[in-house]
C-alpha cells in the first residue's frame, strides 16, 4: 500500500461563480496552485459570466449549516477563508459554526459587490459583517468601497484609508490588508496593511488590463493558503500580493467582457521568490 502524504487543508465558504473567475472556482484554483488540499462550502450559486451576474440562488441554510457540519465533523480546516455571505442570516450561522469547530486562520474577504455592479451581499448584513465576522478574522480584506461601507469614512486620501484600517483593526480583525485596486489610476497600486502596531503599503505596478474579474478572491484564497502551510501572516501577504499581480499580469483570453485571472501562471512563469 502506497504511503499516504500528509498535507495542509483550507476551505472556502462562498458563492459559485459558474464562469470559473471568481468566487469558490477562483478559491479552489488557488487552494490548488499553492499546495494545499481545497475544500467547499457554498453560500449561493451565481449565474455569471465575464460580462456580469445574470442571477443568485441562495443554498437553503440548513445546506450551509449541514456543509458545515459535514466539515467539522471529519476534516479540521488548517484555514478558512470566507466569500460572498449572502445575508445576515448566513454571516451570524457562518459564524457560529467557525467558533462551534474552533477553526482558526480566518481571512474574511468582505464580499458586497461584484465587478459588474449586482449586489452580492444586502445592507442588513453590513452590521452582522462587522459583529460576527471581523473578530474572528485574523485577516479581513476589504476593497475601499467595502472598507467605506464597513467604517463609513470616506477614502479619498492616504490618511482617510489609513483610518479606516484602524477602524476595522478595533473592530476585531488582527490584521487589515485595504486593497488599493479601486484607489485611483496612476502607475502604482498599493494595499495598506495594518497589524495594531505599524502601517505598511504594498506597492506593485498597476496593470492595464479589464481582466480583473475576481482578483479580490483570489487573492483572498492565495493568503488562506499561505496560512494554511503555516506561513506567518505577514509572510502570508507578501506571497498573497506575488502571486495576484502574477496571475493579472499573465491575463488569459476568456469571455467577452472583464476575463479572469491566470490561476496558473504562478507555477508557470517565472517569478521572484519570497
Ligand atoms: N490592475 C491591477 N494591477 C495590479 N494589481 C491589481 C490590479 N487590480 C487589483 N490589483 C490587486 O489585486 C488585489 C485585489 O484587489 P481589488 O481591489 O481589485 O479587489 P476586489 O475589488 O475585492 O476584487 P473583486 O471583487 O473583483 O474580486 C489587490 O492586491 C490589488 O492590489
Ligand atoms: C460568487 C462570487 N463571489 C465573489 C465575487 C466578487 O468578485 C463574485 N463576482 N462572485
Amino acid at each position: 500500500m502506497g504511503k499516504l502524504i500528509k498535507v495542509s487543508k483550507a476551505l472556502t465558504i462562498a458563492g459559485s461563480d459558474s464562469g470559473g473567475g471568481a468566487g469558490i472556482q477562483a478559491d479552489l484554483k488557488t487552494f490548488q496552485e499553492l499546495g494545499v488540499y481545497g475544500m467547499s462550502v457554498l453560500t449561493a450559486v451565481t449565474a455569471q459570466n465575464t460580462t456580469g451576474v445574470q442571477g443568485i440562488f441562495p443554498v437553503p441554510i440548513e445546506g450551509l449549516e449541514a456543509q458545515l457540519a459535514s466539515i467539522g465533523a471529519d476534516l479540521t480546516p488548517d484555514a478558512i477563508k470566507t466569500g460572498m455571505l449572502f445575508s445576515s442570516e448566513y454571516i451570524e450561522r457562518t459564524a457560529y459554526m467557525i467558533k462551534k469547530f474552533q477553526w482558526e486562520n480566518v481571512v474574511v474577504d468582505p464580499v458586497m459587490i461584484a465587478k459588474g455592479g449586482a449586489t452580492l451581499l444586502g445592507e442588513d448584513a453590513l452590521q452582522a459583517m462587522k459583529t460576527y465576522m471581523l473578530p474572528l478574522a485574523k485577516i479581513v480584506t476589504p476593497n475601499i468601497p467595502e472598507a467605506e461601507a464597513l467604517t463609513g469614512i470616506k477614502i479619498d486620501s492616504s490618511e482617510a484609508r489609513e483610518e479606516a484600517a484602524r477602524v476595522l483593526y478595533e473592530a476585531g480583525a488582527d490584521h487589515v490588508v485595504v486593497k488599493g485596486g479601486h484607489f485611483g489610476n496612476g502607475e502604482y497600486v498599493s494595499d495598506l496593511v495594518f497589524n495594531g502596531i505599524e502601517m505598511v503599503e504594498l506597492t506593485e505596478k498597476r496593470i492595464q488590463t479589464k481582466n480583473t474579474h475576481g482578483t479580490g478572491c483570489t487573492f483572498s484564497a492565495a493568503l488562506a493558503a499561505e496560512l494554511a502551510s503555516g506561513k506567518k501572516t505577514e509572510n502570508t501577504i507578501v506571497s498573497a500580493k506575488k502571486y495576484i499581480q502574477t496571475a493579472i499580469e499573465h491575463g488569459i483570453d476568456v469571455g467577452s467582457g472583464h476575463g479572469p485571472v491566470n490561476h496558473f501562471a504562478y507555477r508557470r512563469v517565472p517569478h521572484e521568490q519570497y
